[in-house]
């Protein structure tokens, strides 16, 4: 019998290899993952060092002529590797969500955010026009953006930061188990950045939601994370929970963040870590 495992996302043995004239390069070495039911799992490490091709590989948007991906990605139990890019796309956007680094790339230009917004649940569901249009509203109001006339906007009249917490409410509107955080904030100011995180963590709480958080920010992953995966040159060199990660990290690596950072303290009392 093979052991059970209650991880909403299970990644084992992910091996991701560009094929280039040259030959092949590995960018991600039999990584192994696991996302466990309304969690927020941090994954830090350098730039370059494989976070992006691991959020790729697992939503497989990936080019499969120009990458290879190896190993297994199971979301609730169906192994996604491999899977039909028809499949895929149902998946995708319904069980599995993207967030991305820069909010103005994931809309198009020259559509309205309510237009936007409604292709994407009625390519998931079968709700009639209005009940999308509802659907968005209520989403919008879940991310703080209150007023109904948003959605007759078009991406250039928003700010970065609104732009991002609609990215947030059309990326949870449809409830998936799992969203890929990927550098959520990293393009958006301290306040915005905040705010997006709160709402991540509170879509977390009241739905969950199980978060994959990819950042190189130690202070995102101090602020919401519950576990923590370090990457490293295309391997995952450690994984432990957020305090033990501070208050012991075991890896050379994970020193090295740390160190970078100016200094931080755990509060015993709200069990919270405090960032200088
Ligand atoms: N399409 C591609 N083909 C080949 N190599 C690629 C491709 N995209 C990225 N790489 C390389 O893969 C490695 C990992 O890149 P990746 O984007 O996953 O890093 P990252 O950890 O997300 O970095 P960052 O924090 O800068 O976003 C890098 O060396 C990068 O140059
Ligand atoms: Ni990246």
């Amino acid at each position: 019998m093979t052991a059970q495992s209650n991880a909403v996302l299970q990644i084992s043995g992910l091996r991701v290899t560009a094929k280039t004239a040259q030959g092949e390069t590995p960018l991600v070495h039999a990584i192994d993952l696991e996302l466990r039911p309304g969690r927020v799992l941090g994954l830090i490490g350098e730039s370059g060092c494989g976070k992006t091709m691991t959020s790729m590989s697992v939503l497989q948007l990936l080019d499969r002529k120009t990458t290879k991906i190896e190993g297994s990605i199971r979301l609730n139990g169906r192994e996604l590797n491999g899977i039909r890019s028809e499949s895929m796309r149902a998946i995708r956007g319904k069980e599995i969500s993207l967030i991305m680094q820069n909010p103005m790339n994931a809309f198009n230009p020259v559509l309205t955010i309510g237009s936007q917004c409604i292709e994407t649940i009625r390519t998931h569901t079968s709700l009639s026009k209005k009940q999308a249009y509802e659907l968005a509203v209520s989403s919008l109001h879940d991310v703080n953006l209150p007023d109904p006339t948003i959605m007759k906007q078009y991406p250039f009249q928003l700010s970065g930061g609104m732009l991002q917490r609609i990215m947030i409410a059309t990326a949870v509107c449809l409830r998936p188990s799992v969203i890929i955080a990927d550098e959520p904030t990293t393009a958006l100011d301290a306040d915005n950045q905040l705010r997006v995180l709160r709402q991540l963590d509170r879509i977390r709480s009241e739905y969950g939601t199980s978060i994959l958080l990819i950042t190189h920010d130690l202070g995102v992953i101090a602020e919401i994370a519950d576990e923590v995966a370090v990457m490293h040159q295309g391997r995952i060199v450690e994984q432990a929970d957020v305090f033990r990660l501070f208050d012991h990290p075991q890896h050379e690596y994970t020193q090295k963040l740390l160190n970078a950072r100016p200094s931080f303290s755990i509060d015993q009392q709200s069990n919270e870590i405090i960032l200088a």
